[in-house]
């Protein structure tokens, strides 16, 4: 019998799956969605201060290796999602409340009020939304990033998360890594956030596809499936005391069981949600049941982080 059960923070879920942060996650319907989806935990779309129309349309696109968006964290504020959270059934599924403050002092806002919630979410801060103008992205700055997390730690007494951008020098991994270690409340990290400021062209059109920053946008889906694993993976090494949540390029059960050889204990599905639907969490369990059950896994414990190296 395969068992598909992990334990985050130590909570046991039913499997390791949930959505990526801003997929079907914007409004209470979306939401719902979620909450009756197969998936164990769930995350909102990242919240500002006040609600955000976002960039103008066009602004996600979908292609055979993956997606582009510039959405521009479109969402309702951050009081809909704290009153979400608050009406939420946390014994059913496992709830992540993500926040992305414009300014250091919009999360301080922010995070005063969710620490007083009376039914928590987990907070998770995105510090590398790539797709507001003008606004660089936090994880990309190791000393704004360990301002914030100051901040965070001293406001919030409960445990945290952080969302990163994908870094690719090692250098990066090791700096990070040491401003995120110095806080032993920041429980998880999630990684990544989609690899910022692509540019896909229309060969037919000679255009752009989406409209927002001249068509430069995050990329998602099959395109960042190895720079997802290698940001994984090197959390999972650096940060033995936090758990890592894998996000990017899973669209079947081979990249979920991939994600979790890399050392993540959550697996997060984004571009495959938007264009498949809940669904996707339904095929994707059984296609990793079936991998595990070929293998001869019985648990997930039994090949989570232990990836082979030559
Ligand atoms: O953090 C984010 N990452 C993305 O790829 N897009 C959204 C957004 O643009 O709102 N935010």
């Amino acid at each position: 019998m395969t068992d598909l059960t992990c334990l985050f923070l130590g909570q046991p879920l039913a499997n390791p799956l949930m959505n990526a942060s801003g997929v079907c996650c914007r409004t209470t319907t979306e939401l719902d969605t979620l909450a009756s989806s197969a998936a164990a935990a769930m995350v909102t779309k990242s919240c500002t201060l006040e609600p955000r129309t976002g960039n103008p349309e066009p602004r996600y696109s979908s292609l055979p290796l993956g997606s582009i968006n510039s959405m521009g964290l479109p969402n309702e504020g951050y009081q809909y999602y704290l009153d979400y959270a608050e009406r939420f059934d946390h014994e059913r599924k496992l709830l992540f409340l993500s926040i992305s403050g414009l300014t250091l002092d919009d999360n301080v806002e922010m995070i005063a009020a969710i620490r007083e919630a009376v039914n928590p979410a987990l907070l998770e801060v995105n510090l590398s939304c790539p797709n507001v103008p003008g606004k660089p992205q936090t994880g990309y700055d190791f000393e704004a990033m360990d301002e914030l997390l100051d901040e965070v730690n001293d406001a919030y007494k409960r445990p945290f998360g952080v969302k990163l951008p994908p870094y690719f020098d090692i250098s990066h991994f090791d700096a990070a890594a040491e401003v995120l270690n110095r806080y032993p409340r920041l429980a998880f990290v999630t990684c990544i956030n989609s690899v910022g400021n692509g540019l896909v062209i229309d060969p037919d059109t000679e255009s752009v596809v989406i409209k927002p920053k001249d068509g430069f946008g995050g990329l998602g889906g099959a395109y960042v499936l190895p720079t997802a694993l290698a940001n994984v993976n090197a959390f999972y090494r650096r940060c033995p005391d936090k758990q890592i949540i894998g996000c990017g390029g899973v669209q079947s059960g081979t990249e979920a069981f991939l994600h979790l050889l890399a050392g993540a204990s959550l697996v997060q599905i984004g571009t495959a949600l938007y264009e498949e639907g809940p669904a996707v969490f339904d095929r994707v369990l059984g296609e990793l049941t079936a991998i595990m059950a070929s293998k001869g896994y019985t648990s997930i414990d039994a090949f989570r982080g232990k990836l082979k190296t030559l």
